[in-house]
């Protein structure tokens, strides 16, 4: 597949597509609107934990709140709310919408329909049943089937990376829960970047990955339902070629942080370097993640708790420690095509910390 050296001497911009760009023309600022509500970070790096804040509520509020949670959800990377037992998947889809155009998504950018997803499931095309029972049948990121790592951090992913156009936010709600375990981890690839000496930063910042879920093809095929190919909530998400290729470093355009982009469950290989070198890179930045536990946060649900994450900036990993049942639904929205703007700053940098 086409790989695209990125040429700093031409624009500030690299990467993304015409058709796929922000809405924003510069990021979020916020207006004080979730001031009132209680919360908490949840560690100095990632998460934010509400109280009080219904998602019923916040439908029903102004653009400016929902801008406001956009960009609270983007620089605290996961937001958390509790006790949203009554949330309908209709109204987390509803919300999702709200969200995403708040945050000024392309205008061709819907909600994900997952290339696994049935056609004709019970909730719609647009919410994701994540359940163990599923899990059960094996495959998906931690491909219980096959001979591979059974290291618990073998999960670590960005949603949908595989997609040209991939998510900007993502929700889940889990609604049934084992008496103990089933936490879900999320780490900040915003701390990653800031992480790495300057030197390392510089290159990184030249280099494109390629995603691929190719792996998808063989799991349709054991499940018996065909792959999704039709548009997958973008005119660039269609067909059966489950790979992209993205700028390593991406940035995001609702805080203007820069953020490494890379994942262990989708993304295979670093362009123009050689497969040696790929892989090196690759694992170095892997461990970054996993290793770096004061990068992360882990969050222990209780049954209707809900959870919204920015994918453009964070890895998440889920926890297999139970064997009771545990089941949620999730939504996906999609953003703009992933680009560098090589003008943006660190998180850290931009914090002054
Ligand atoms: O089940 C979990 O804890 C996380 C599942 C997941 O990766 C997702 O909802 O995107
Ligand atoms: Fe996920």
């Amino acid at each position: 597949m086409p790989s695209a050296t990125i040429d700093h001497a031409q624009d500030a911009i690299v990467g993304g597509h015409p058709d796929s760009r922000p809405r924003l023309a510069k990021p979020l600022t916020y207006a004080g609107t979730l001031d009132s509500f209680q919360q908490f970070d949840v560690t100095p790096v990632i998460g934010r934990e509400f109280s009080g804040l219904h998602l019923r509520d916040l439908l029903k509020g102004s653009d400016e709140q929902m801008r406001d949670l956009a960009l609270t959800i983007s620089q605290r990377g996961v937001v958390f709310l509790r006790g949203q037992g009554d949330a309908t998947p209709m109204e987390m889809k509803d919300f999702m919408l709200r969200l995403t155009e708040a945050s000024g998504c392309p205008a061709s950018s819907d909600l994900h329909v997952h290339p696994l997803t049935e056609e004709g499931s019970e909730l719609g095309d647009q919410v994701s049943v994540i359940s163990s029972a599923k899990q059960k049948k094996g495959g998906g990121l931690t491909h219980q089937l096959s001979d591979v790592s059974r290291f618990a951090s073998t999960g670590w992913h960005s949603d949908i990376t595989f997609e040209k156009v991939p998510s900007d936010y993502a929700m889940l709600k889990i609604h049934t829960l084992p008496p103990t375990g089933g936490d879900t981890l999320w780490a900040s690839g915003y701390e990653i970047y800031d992480r790495l000496s300057p030197p390392m930063k510089a290159f990184l910042e030249t280099l494109t990955a390629t995603h691929d879920a190719s792996f998808f093809h063989d799991e349709a095929e054991r499940l018996g339902n065909p792959l999704r190919k039709d548009k997958r909530g973008s005119p660039l998400n269609q067909g059966g070629d489950l790979r992209a290729v993205h700028p390593l470093i991406r940035t995001n355009p609702v805080t203007g942080w820069k953020s490494v982009y890379v994942n262990k469950g989708f993304t295979k290989r670093i362009n123009d370097v050689t497969k040696d070198e790929s892989d090196v890179l690759l694992a170095y930045l892997f461990n970054l993640v996993t290793q770096n536990h004061d990068a992360q946060v882990r969050f222990k649900w209780s049954a209707g708790d809900l959870a919204i994450w920015d994918n453009r900036s964070t890895f998440h990993c889920a926890t297999y420690d139970y064997s009771a049942d545990r089941a949620g639904d999730r939504v996906c929205s999609l953003g703009e095509a992933p680009y560098l703007d090589l003008n943006s700053k660190s998180r850290r940098e931009a914090l002054g910390l």
